[in-house]
């Protein structure tokens, strides 16, 4: 599904060329559950900005399945990015003064659903989520590991193609991370491919492959095995 051949990407500051992506190949079938882990400034953020479709200069092809992203013009790479891709953050990025239904209903709105079908599909990603009869409350009233679940309802409501997650469960506890991680696991057992950067090594060992990157490069891409499998 996604498809980096020789990818490099360079920042210009003043006169100085700063390369913080090399050569990267990297190959993501659908349905696979992958972790990128690797020191802070590693490249980890600019990568997956280039996946889901969010920085689109950098050098080398990326096809997204029969797609070639480099070619596509700036509506093209938006309108792409809206149609295949749901971002969850470590902060959430909730606003606060809507109910939590408004939050995960805005894709849909800017898709330009009626009113009718979008109420429908949020109750039903909440559910999914597992916080039904939450569509009236405020984001604000809820505990870290609820509203990110508010936010994870919000990443899939429009069914993407996949899921970039940037450090998920950087801001909450140990409890609640496996309590998200079992959320995304579900995800990915029903078919939801899932993209995520994480610092954490255990959270990071419950994906399917593991995916290190040092400078740039990529240092190691290993399959997560899991213990009584
Ligand atoms: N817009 C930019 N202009 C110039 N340099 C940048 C820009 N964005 C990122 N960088 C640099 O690129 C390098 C990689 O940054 P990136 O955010 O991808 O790292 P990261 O692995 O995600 O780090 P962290 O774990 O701290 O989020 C860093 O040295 C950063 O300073």
């Amino acid at each position: 599904m996604i498809n980096l051949s020789a990818i490099n990407k360079t920042y210009r500051q003043g006169n100085e060329n700063y390369q913080i992506l090399h050569d990267i190949d990297l190959h993501i079938k659908a349905g696979e559950f992958v972790a990128i882990m690797g020191p802070s400034g590693s490249g980890k953020s600019t990568l997956i900005n280039i996946i889901g479709f969010l920085d689109q200069k950098f050098d080398g092809n990326y096809t997204f399945q029969e797609v070639i992203v480099n070619s596509l013009n700036r509506r093209q790479h938006a309108q792409l990015r809206n149609r295949s891709v749901g971002f969850i953050f470590q902060n959430f990025k909730l606003i606060m003064n809507q109910s939590v239904g408004e939050n995960v209903g805005l894709p849909l709105l800017y898709a330009g659903l009626k009113r009718q079908h979008i109420i429908q599909r949020v109750n039903e990603v909440l559910a999914k989520v597992g916080l039904p009869d939450s569509y009236h409350k405020l984001p604000k009233n809820l505990s870290g590991g609820q509203q990110q679940r508010v936010a994870i309802a919000r990443a899939i409501v429009t069914n993407p193609k996949f899921l970039v997650a940037d450090e998920p469960t950087g801001a909450l506890d140990s409890a609640t991370s496996s309590e998200i991680m079992t959320l995304f696991k579900a995800l990915n057992d029903s078919g939801t491919t899932l993209i995520m950067v994480t610092h954490d090594a255990q959270v990071a060992q419950e994906t399917n492959r593991l995916i290190k990157i040092l400078d740039g490069r990529i240092q190691s891409d290993e399959e997560v095995i899991h213990e009584g499998t």
